[in-house]
């Protein structure tokens, strides 16, 4: 039975939730839903909050986990990453008010407030400046107006929450995150988790590709091919009319609609792009 945990609270659990959905797993009910027993999936799912999941399953409590690597590299666990999952993308960064501060180095003697004081502290000291670190859960932004700090070390997606307080990032990104499958470092593999990440695996394929089915006059099928090589190489059947066959291949979501052009262009009929549900490529 592998044990999984799943974040319950903040940025990543829908995306999680929705992920592990996709990839077959049973959905919690409600979000009042601590721990869901999935027989058919020999898996249990534990709900917890996003910074506690490293510490799980460095301990090797919990097999595995999904949570942020910024999460993951503030608990200072000793958990690694398995594989990056491509949804809650975010850098941490310095903000301060606008013309303040221009480089990290500028911070010694400073106050700088933030909620992952392990990874703060960490960069702090290898950039050799020596800098008081405030502790706060969440909208450290706010911490510069009400005088408790001169910096804030965060989150920054769309960079909305910043700006609205009027503040600016400063200094090169500190770290870059998304989130990420973790499991405890030099563990041996829980049963059960190459299947989930083969899993996981297909839904991120299958969100990334298209499939594209057409017809084309045999004698362009080398043309066709060059436009859409497919993963292994296309599915190329015999047709039902004299000259031509039928194509079948996957193609990158992104841009796929200009494939369908230039196989048009060439001669391609009845030209098709599906959506894939699900894969194991
Ligand atoms: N706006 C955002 N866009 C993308 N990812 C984000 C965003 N805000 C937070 N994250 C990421 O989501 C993960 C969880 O952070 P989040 O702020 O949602 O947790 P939290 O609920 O505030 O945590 P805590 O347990 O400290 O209360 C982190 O890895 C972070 O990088
Ligand atoms: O750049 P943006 O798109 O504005 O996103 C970044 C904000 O999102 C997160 O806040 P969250 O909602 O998790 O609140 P918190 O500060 O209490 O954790 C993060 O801490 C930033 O404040
Ligand atoms: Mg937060």
């Amino acid at each position: 039975m592998i044990r999984l945990a799943v974040p319950n609270k903040g940025a990543l659990t829908e995306a999680a939730q929705t992920i592990l959905r996709e990839a077959g797993y049973r959905p919690r009910k409600d979000s009042k839903e601590l721990v869901v027993v999935d027989p058919d999936n020999s898996c249990e799912l534990f709900f917890l909050r996003p910074r506690d999941i490293a510490v799980y399953v460095g301990e090797g409590t919990l097999d595995v986990g999904i949570t942020g690597l910024d999460m993951l590299a503030d608990s200072g666990a000793p958990a690694e990453e398995i594989m990056p999952l491509g949804f809650g993308a975010s850098t941490f960064r310095f903000a301060a008010r606008a013309g303040t501060f221009t480089s990290v180095k500028d911070l010694q003697g400073m106050r700088v407030a933030t909620s992952y004081a392990g990874l703060l502290g960490k960069h702090l000291a290898d950039m050799g400046v020596e800098a008081r670190v405030i502790k706060l859960d969440g909208a450290v932004e706010t911490a510069i107006h009400l005088g408790v700090a001169d910096a804030v070390a965060d989150v920054v997606e769309t960079g909305t929450t910043l700006r609205n307080v009027g503040l600016e990032v400063f200094g090169d990104p500190i770290a870059h995150s998304q989130a990420a499958l973790i499991k405890q470092v030099g563990a041996k593999e829980a049963n059960g988790v190459q299947q989930l990440i083969r899993r996981l695996q297909g839904v991120l394929v299958a969100r990334d590709y298209v499939m594209i089915d057409y017809d084309i006059r045999a004698e362009r099928i080398d043309e066709a091919i060059a436009i859409t090589p497919g993963m292994e190489g296309p599915t190329v059947s015999p047709l039902h009319r004299e000259g031509w066959v039928a194509v079948r291949a996957m193609v990158p979501r992104k841009g796929h609609q200009q494939i369908m052009d230039q196989l048009w262009e060439i001669g391609a009929k009845a030209v098709l792009a599906t959506a894939i549900f699900a894969c194991r490529v």
